[in-house]
């Protein structure tokens, strides 16, 4: 946790590096996503949580460009990128993991993370031209400092050269955190992080996203199930319900909220709710 609180004036639009705006999202008749809106400030980690079924995945997509919303805004940095494709908002910064895993399983862990880069490589004939010589050596070598400092960052050396698909889940789940820390981003979008893991690689995996913020400056936007995760990371969660917002604030926050008790247990026991939000996952409480 940061010592002081950064998310407190999510109200002006400089506080938020990320920010979405009365977004509606459809699909037939379903309403996934209504009017959601929120801020993501600088270097925050940032929480979307909800009962199944809450629309975090709906979220998420549009965020990162695979879902168009039927209206609202999706601003990074203060850009309206609503109708960027999501090539272009990878290559601006946000980058995300799936919440199934979605590496390249014939390949080694070494070329799944080199893939990450594609996000930054130049695409149009002029640069190609023109991209020759010492810039495009000094770029690789750049390209070679950075894989290597996520590899060590995420303890991953000694898998470098082994096939995603030999690889337990846990380690698979770290490999595409490299793979997308290797675009560099300045947004990192991780979908369900811990889902599916141990206690010992879910620990892992939480020490890595507090690393992430820490040591490289990056925020962290996730949807997560495992509320004594979200609650010990996050500085500042988003509770979604039936696609709308219904609270947000700080973890302490958030599990105050009679909306929230209510959106996860109906009139059931409240008191087993906070025991949950202490200690474990929530998925299917609803
Ligand atoms: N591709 C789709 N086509 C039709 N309806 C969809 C589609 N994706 C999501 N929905 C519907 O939109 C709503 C929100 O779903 P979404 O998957 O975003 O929720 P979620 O909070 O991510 O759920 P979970 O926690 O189970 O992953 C649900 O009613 C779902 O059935």
């Amino acid at each position: 946790m940061p010592d002081e609180p950064i998310w407190d004036d999510l109200s002006a639009p400089a506080a938020s590096v990320l920010r979405v705006d009365a977004l509606t999202l459809a699909f037939g008749g379903v309403k996934a996503l209504t009017n959601v809106g929120f801020g993501v400030a600088p270097g925050s980690i940032t929480a979307v949580i909800g009962p199944n079924g809450a629309g975090k995945t709906s979220l998420f997509n549009t965020i990162s460009g695979f879902y168009k919303p039927a209206q609202g805004r999706v601003l990074f940095e203060g850009e309206d990128i609503t109708r960027l494709p999501a090539p272009k908002r990878a290559a601006l910064g946000l980058a995300r993991s799936f919440q199934n895993i979605a590496l390249f399983r014939g390949m080694t862990v070494l070329d799944n993370i080199k893939l990450g880069r594609h996000a930054h490589l130049k695409t149009n004939v002029f640069d190609a031209l023109f991209y020759l010589g010492r810039a495009r050596r000094e770029e690789a070598e750049l390209r070679r400092d950075v894989e290597e400092r996520i590899i060590d960052f995420l303890e991953i050396d000694h898998i470098r050269h082994a096939s995603v698909a030999a690889l337990p889940y846990g380690l698979q789940k770290r490999v595409e955190m490299a793979r997308a820390l290797a675009m560099q981003p300045k947004v990192l979008m991780l979908d369900e992080p811990v889902a599916g893991m141990n206690r010992e690689e879910t620990e892992d995996m939480a020490r890595f996203i507090l690393d992430v913020r820490r040591e490289w400056g990056i925020t962290v936007l996730m949807v997560e199930h495992d509320m004594g995760m979200v609650m010990d990371l996050s500085d500042h969660v988003v509770v979604l319900n039936f696609g709308q917002v219904i609270a947000q604030g700080t973890p302490a926050q958030v599990q105050a909220d009679p909306e929230v008790i209510r959106a996860y247990l109906g009139a059931g026991d409240v008191g087993e709710l906070r025991r949950r939000l202490r200690g474990g996952s929530m998925a299917g409480a609803a």
